[in-house]
């Protein structure tokens, strides 16, 4: 019966529906289609490739099928309805999984939401990250294209410099980019400075070594042209001799001549090389154009200069000699004039000789060559002039060369101090700059650690997530496939679960047809025994209503066959109860039998209607019945922790009185009495001793003249004046379980009641009576004192079995007076008053005749009707007495009894047992005062 969205319906807003609108439709009502949540969410979902099976053609079927049902297989609405109730649980369990699908869908569409902002996020860090990165290393770039234009623009100096100082044309040299291009320019700037040291130190040494040379040279220079000097004087003064000598000594003066001019020659010769040598130096120095030449060319000079050293020691070498010989020239010639002195003076022949060998030296051949040696003097001195000149010009060239040296070097100090100073300059920025860009990169290196870091741990955490997502969607989509399946097996398994149950239910019914015709014929027996029940109840209502109340089982019970579960009940009517006696069964009708396992709530819950008629203004009587130890006392006063019907009455009576509110004051008064052996005595008054007597006041009621009464107005009151009523009837009797076993404890509740809109009076009584132990008298075997009080106790028992009786037989006259408890009781056992009587009987073998006996007396009082009962109200003046009781005139209504057996004619009153001490649960507690009237 679900319609197809796509078609029948517009698509649905993804708004989750809670499940609250969802309606199952069911089999049977043909609901008007809708798409269910399930198939809404699978839209919602994505999943409509693969829809749900429909259930239409199920349902439909469903609904064929049970429509056509009963004209194949029988099926009760009730059937139907299960059936219908199973298919509303199994869709409810179906929406329920669909709706946990859709949670954890949109758990998943959430998370992969979430997953997805969180990689947008982190791709735009990242994005953000490689800008900010992209941007450092752009001026990081920059920087050092920066650097490298001023490393290049301080190179360019540098270089320009260098060109200034020696002239060389420096060609760049490309720079790489990035890192490697400044460090390779930093190592070749560092290697250039190197190689501009090494050249500043090579030049400086050169210069040095120019100096030195030049020096040396100038040295050189100076000796030799001393030495021309010198060699000049010496030549003169050759001459000189020459002349002086020019005749006589002709051969040996122009031997020296040559000598010495050949001397000349070769000094001169030298002289010349030496300039030449300079001037190609100088020249050399300032024309060298590359700094391999200028190696070249001042190892070549070192090696000039080792050779002119060379040449110059050897020169040296020769002047020593040329000078030796010179000197050995002049001492010969010395010798000559000395000799020539000599001869001059011996003989005029020798002065003859000497003027013919002057004679001879003046021929022609002579003049000839003292021209020619004149001549070539002449040239020589010319050419020492000219040398001279030279040296001279030398000097003055190397003298500017030296100036311009010097001017030079400085110049080159300048630079090169200038340099220095640039290249620290240049240094410290570099280094600054380095020591900034390596904090920067150091910087951005420990924050893209840190973030990729971050990053990772997102990632990572990002990684789990996901992971845990995809075991989750998986889990989901595993669940929603096996829910699919599930969806898709449903409608087989349901039809198969419907055939299988109607199947079930067919054998079923078929199976309990029979027991269902039992139980009908039983149902239609208890309604019929309901019916006059109800009439009966009816019409007894105000009359004598009968419990029975079967004690468990304790220890006083014994073991064996004599402590045999006697008692049974009747599983679906709490008004039988079933006795075994000697293996036959006795059925006794009450009104409700309570079991072992009914509690005192249980009991006290059947007896509030009554307890709570009293403020009605009803007489009530409930009085226990019941051989010594079946339980009398345990129902009416009940353990401490554990209270019975007295405590509870009076606790419910003061719980009502609060819930009237203020239109009523209602005043509550209780009497203790207790009846032994016919004497009533006040159990409220000290002086237990004092016996009291049932009086008929004036105007007709009953009264029992200085009784005790308290007004009570909490429990805590009730539950002192029991205190003083158990203590008082502990005082007056010897064995407190004996004698409480023996005597009638009555509690005698009234409540008065006034209006205080109306003023009318209303006055109800609660006569809650524990009576004695109803044993016969033959099982006891008591004598003496003990067979008085026996007999006192059935006589006492024995007219409550003759008031009930008279009554039951409508007798003009009902003997309420022959004895003191049915004297006392008169007005609850009236025609006006309700009375509700609580068999107790033990449920063992060792019990059974007692047992028996109050079970038949308990039917025989059931049977007594007593007649409506009435309130008691009156209106005008309001009666303060409460020691005044007011009976009715008895009415009886006529009724045949079930049972019609006479009360006293069994044996049944008798003496009682002497009871165990552990069966009493009565015990005396100190009272506070209480109020007293
Ligand atoms: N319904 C019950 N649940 C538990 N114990 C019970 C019940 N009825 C009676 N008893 C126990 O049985 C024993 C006898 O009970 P109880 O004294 O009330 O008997 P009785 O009929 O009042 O005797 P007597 O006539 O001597 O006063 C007590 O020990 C009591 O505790």
């Amino acid at each position: 019966m679900f319609s197809t969205p796509g078609k029948s319906k517009p698509r649905h807003d993804p708004v989750f529906r809670t499940p609250m609108t969802y309606s199952p439709r069911l089999v049977g009502n043909k609901p008007v289609p809708s798409p269910s949540r399930a198939e809404i969410w699978k839209e919602q979902l994505g999943l409509n490739d693969d829809p749900c099976p429909s259930f239409s053609s199920s349902d439909s079927t469903d609904e064929e099928d049970m429509e056509n049902q009963p004209e194949q297989n029988p099926i009760s609405a009730v059937e139907y309805r299960a059936l219908q109730r199973e298919l509303e649980e199994r869709n409810a369990q179906r929406d329920d999984l669909m709706f946990r699908i859709k949670t954890l869908s949109d758990r998943t569409k959430h998370y992969k939401t979430k997953l997805e902002k969180d990689d947008a996020a982190k791709k735009q860090q990242i994005k953000i990250l490689r800008k900010t990165q992209e941007t450092q290393l752009f001026e990081k770039d920059t920087l050092i294209n920066n650097l490298q234009s001023l490393a290049e623009e301080q190179e360019d100096r540098i270089l320009q410099l260098e060109m200034m100082v020696n002239g060389n044309v420096h060609q760049p040299t490309p720079i790489e980019d990035g890192g490697n291009r400044i460090r390779s320019l930093c190592n070749e700037i560092k290697e250039l400075q190197a190689e501009k040291v090494e050249l500043t130190s090579g030049v400086e040494e050169l210069k040095t070594r120019v100096e030195t040379w030049d020096q040396e040279n100038n040295e050189q220079s100076k000796t030799l042209q001393q030495r021309i000097v010198k060699l000049e004087a010496e030549i003169d003064e050759l001459n000189c001799q020459i002349s002086y000598h020019k005749n006589s000594q002709q051969m040996d003066s122009a031997l020296y001549s040559t000598d010495t001019e050949k001397e000349l020659e070769v000094l001169q010769s030298d002289n010349k090389r030496l300039l030449e040598e300079v001037i190609d130096l100088r020249r050399r120095q300032t024309n060298d154009a590359t700094e391999k030449q200028y190696e070249e060319e001042i190892s070549s000079l070192k090696q000039k200069l080792s050779k002119c050293e060379a040449e110059l020691m050897k020169k040296e070498k020769e002047l020593k000699a040329s000078d030796e010989k010179k000197q050995m020239v002049v001492r010969q010639m010395r010798e000559v004039q000395a000799e020539n002195i000599g001869l001059q003076a011996r003989d005029p022949e020798v002065v003859t000789k000497i003027k013919r060998v002057e004679v001879q030296v003046e021929s022609e051949n002579l003049k000839r060559a003292y021209v020619i040696s004149q001549e070539s003097n002449t040239s020589l001195k010319s050419q020492i002039m000219t040398m001279q000149q030279m040296c001279n010009d030398t000097n003055q060239q190397l003298t500017a060369a030296q100036i311009k040296n010097s001017h030079l070097q400085g110049q080159l100090k300048d630079t090169c101090a200038q340099k220095e100073s640039e290249h620290e300059l240049m240094k410290r920025e570099f280094e600054a700059l380095e020591n900034s860009k390596e904090a920067a990169i150091q910087a951005v290196r420990e924050q893209m650690t840190a973030d990729t870091r971050a990053l990772k741990c997102q990632y990572m955490s990002m990684c789990q997530k996901m992971m845990e997502l995809q075991m989750s969607f998986k889990e989901v989509a595993e669940e929603y496939k096996h829910l699919k399946s599930l969806s898709k097996q449903f409608p087989q398994v349901l039809s198969n679960g419907v055939k299988q149950v109607r199947k079930e239910i067919c054998k079923a019914i078929g199976s309990i047809d029979s027991y269902n015709k039992e139980l009908v014929q039983k149902y239609h027996r208890e309604m019929m025994l309901r019916k006059k029940y109800h009439n009966e109840l009816v019409e007894l209502k105000g009359n004598i209503r009968v419990f029975c109340r079967v004690r468990p089982k304790i220890k006083e019970d014994g073991g064996g066959t004599q402590a045999e579960q006697v008692v049974s009940y009747d599983r679906d009517d709490d008004g039988l109860v079933y006795v075994t006696n000697k293996g036959r069964n006795q059925t006794f009708e009450i009104d409700k039998v309570f079991t072992e396992q009914s509690s005192q709530i249980e009991v006290f819950d059947e007896m509030k209607p009554l307890v709570t008629s009293c403020l009605d203004g009803y007489n009530v009587c409930i009085f226990a019945y019941g051989q010594t130890g079946s339980g009398k006392t345990y129902t009416m006063e009940g353990p401490r922790d554990n209270p019975g019907i007295n405590q509870r009455a009076l606790q419910l009576l003061f719980e009502m009185i609060a819930e009237k509110g203020i239109d009523w004051s209602y005043t509550i008064t209780v009497s203790v009495m207790e009846i032994y052996n016919e004497i009533i005595r006040d159990l409220l008054n000290e002086d237990t001793s004092c016996k009291m007597e049932v009086k008929m006041s004036a105007e007709g009621g009953l009264y029992v003249p200085g009784l005790t009464y308290y007004k009570v107005e909490s429990v805590d009151d009730v539950y002192q004046v029991f205190a003083v009523g158990q203590k008082n009837r502990a005082t007056a009797s010897t064995s407190m379980n004996e004698h409480s076993s023996r005597s009638h404890a009555l509690l005698n509740v009234t409540v008065t009641g006034i209006n205080m809109t109306t003023n009318t009076k209303i006055t109800g009584k609660l006569n809650l009576v524990d009576l004695a132990g109803s044993e016969r008298v033959s099982k006891s075997g008591a004598d003496g004192a003990r067979l008085r009080e026996a007999q006192n106790i059935n006589k006492s028992l024995s007219c409550l079995g003759d008031v009930i009786h008279a009554l039951r037989s409508k007798q003009n006259h009902v003997p309420y007076r022959n004895s003191k408890l049915t004297y006392l009781l008169q007005d609850s056992l009236g025609g006006d008053s309700k009375t509700l009587m609580i068999v107790q009987v033990a449920p063992v073998e060792k019990n059974v005749g007692e047992t028996l006996c109050s079970l038949n007396f308990a039917q025989r009082v059931r049977s007594v009707e007593l007649g409506a009962a009435s309130k008691r109200v009156e209106n005008g003046d309001i009666a303060n007495e409460y020691d005044e009781t007011c009976l009715g005139s008895p009415h009886v209504k006529q009724r045949s009894p079930k049972n019609p057996a006479t009360p006293s004619s069994s044996n049944h009153f008798g003496m009682s047992r002497p009871r165990t001490p552990a069966s009493s649960s009565k015990s005396v507690t100190p009272s506070s005062k209480v109020r007293q009237k």
